[in-house]
């Protein structure tokens, strides 16, 4: 790193100062918090995807300003790599220390000692990094985005580029396109999703279902309207009436959208009575959770979650594999420690191969990428399907060889155009609702009987504030707490008064929270195993 590298870190570090007392963690999903603290966060998250870019040339790094679910007063950020996903774990201690480095010369030294170490080599002429800017609808994210450009820019070298308001999965998929040398605007995207969308209608054997409408709740967010998009400019015929567009004076994410219908299992804003029995479906503020609901009365719902919309997938994907010849591939499923008891003893029950892994999509995308294909989802909507290369190559292969029309042909095909249509970087509410909509009208379901495939054991979530919530430490599995000492023991006490009980407790790695989660053979004792683990919480930790 030369003196004029040097001089201009510094100088563009000057206007970002570390606001005082911020602690910051990479987290589950990037750095978040109160928009009005993070110039500087963003600022030198510009500057670490120009040097992953630099490391990785020629390849583009995706930077996306959101704080998703959150509250419209928050924002945060996240990278994607060149591959679509998340940023390489490996890279986040460094995204740590420069967040909370106290003054430009501790922030540049650390960027001097990392760019030894990573061999990054800086300034060698010409263009050589590119980092591609999105940012969903929040007030607060136009400034954030300039603070993202000067960080990008002050690595010599490197280019930042405004792709404007954007969902976070077709900034990840726009990413992985541009790596790939394929087409990779907004336009290309919606081109992508609505032509393999097309391509599965038509690959419906027996229309058995009128098509109904669907409603969805935008969340107050980016999601509503880049569906509009869709349905205006490309998907004419799809019925779906899109509400909380934000535009009629709703707040992002309050009292609607997947998160809250998730987590509360009420009806969204906007919704009621007048709704009863019709097909739902709710996204996050960032576009990439989905869950589906229907009204049962009042501001009842029964909630059709990720857990619910793996199994409809799997199922879907399970019969296609089943129509080829000879044992092609392996088709895995990966949930975590959220997911629904019952839903996990109904893949099960199908035949399939299990496996678990950490809260955060990073963790559930790499153990899903080691099957042929692997569909991963977070109870709370976050998923997708991942189809390797490899089996992708086989299927257009075989494509080629067998008689159009066949049973065999189609279920090849079939596979081919969900390879398209389901974002293959990242979970992405729009795809996957495409998704939904196509399996139902293949399988000749209503969302009532699509809810039939298993029936959910009662759970509850309750967030607890307190003084420290790292002073919780739990097993990798995340389903035992190690610190403090003796509260897994008195959580275990507690589940044992219930039948089918299951508790566990673990720290937000995007809230300032305590998280608990309950799950028993009734309402109301998963509601009491709930509230009296979080009193053991606030025992232990005290009250926040
Ligand atoms: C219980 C829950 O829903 N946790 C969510 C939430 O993470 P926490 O670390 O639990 O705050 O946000 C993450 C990012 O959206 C998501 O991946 C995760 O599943
Ligand atoms: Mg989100």
């Amino acid at each position: 790193m030369d003196e004029t590298q040097i001089a201009s870190l510094l100088k563009s570090s000057d206007i970002f100062p570390l606001p005082q007392s911020l602690k910051l963690s990479y987290g589950t999903a990037g750095f978040r918090g109160d928009a009005s603290l993070l110039d500087s966060t963003v600022y030198r998250v510009g500057i670490l995807s120009s040097l992953r870019s630099l490391k990785l040339k020629p390849s583009t790094i995706g930077l996306m300003i959101t704080a998703s679910h959150n509250r419209v007063s928050d924002n945060g950020i996240k990278v994607a790599d060149p591959s679509g996903g998340m940023l390489s774990q490996e890279w986040e201690p460094f995204a740590d220390q420069i967040a909370n480095a106290s003054s430009p010369q501790e922030l540049v030294a650390l960027i001097r000692e990392f760019i030894e170490r990573e061999e990054i080599s800086i300034g060698g002429g010409g263009d050589v990094g590119e980092v591609w800017l999105g940012r969903d609808t929040r007030p607060s994210g136009e400034s954030l985005l300039r603070a993202a450009e000067i960080g990008v820019s002050s690595v010599s070298g490197c280019v930042a580029v405004d792709k404007g308001v954007l969902t976070t999965p077709q900034l990840h998929w726009m990413v992985r396109a541009k790596n790939k040398g394929l087409n990779a605007t907004e336009s290309d995207y919606f081109e992508s999703l609505s032509t393999s969308f097309k391509c599965l209608i038509d690959l419906i054997p027996v229309k058995k279902l009128e098509s109904s409408k669907l409603v969805l709740d935008g969340a107050n967010g980016v999601g509503g309207e880049k569906m509009e998009e869709l349905l205006r400019g490309y998907l004419r015929n799809l019925d779906v009436e899109v509400r909380n567009t934000g535009r009629d004076g709703g707040v992002l994410n309050e009292s609607v959208g997947a998160d809250f219908v998730q987590k509360e299992k009420v009806v969204p804003l906007g919704f009621g009575v007048n709704d009863v029995g019709v097909r739902c479906a709710s996204f996050d503020g960032d576009a990439d959770r989905l869950v589906y609901f229907y009204v049962s009365s009042g501001d009842k719902i029964e909630l059709l979650d990720g857990d619910k919309i793996l199994s409809l997938f799997a199922l879907f994907i399970k019969e296609q594999l089943n129509t080829l010849e000879g044992k092609l591939s392996r088709l895995g499923v990966v949930q975590t420690a959220y997911a629904n008891g019952a839903s996990t003893d109904y893949l099960k029950g199908l035949g399939l191969d299990v496996v678990f892994a950490k809260t955060g999509v990073k963790h559930l995308h790499e153990k899903a990428a080691e099957f042929d294909v692997g569909i991963y989802f977070e109870a709370n909507g976050h998923g997708t399907i991942l189809f390797s290369e490899s089996f992708v190559s086989l299927l257009v292969g075989k494509q080629k060889d067998l008689s159009e029309g066949s049973d065999e042909y189609n279920a090849v095909s079939r596979l081919v155009a969900v390879s398209n249509l389901i974002n293959q970087a990242v979970g992405d509410a729009i795809s996957g609702l495409l998704l939904v909509e196509v399996i139902l009208q293949h399988m000749g379901w209503s969302v009532q009987k699509w809810n039939e495939l298993y029936k959910d054991l009662p759970s509850r979530q309750v967030k607890v504030e307190v003084p420290d919530r790292t002073a919780v430490v739990t097993t990798s599995e995340e389903t035992e707490a190690l610190k403090p000492l003796g509260i897994q023991d008195a959580i275990n006490g507690e589940i044992k008064k219930y039948k089918r009980g299951r508790a566990f407790i673990r720290p937000s790695g995007t809230e300032d929270v305590v998280r608990v989660y309950a799950e028993a053979s009734t309402q109301e004792d998963a509601d009491s195993l709930g509230d009296s683990v979080a009193q053991l919480v606030k025992s232990f930790l005290g009250s926040g």
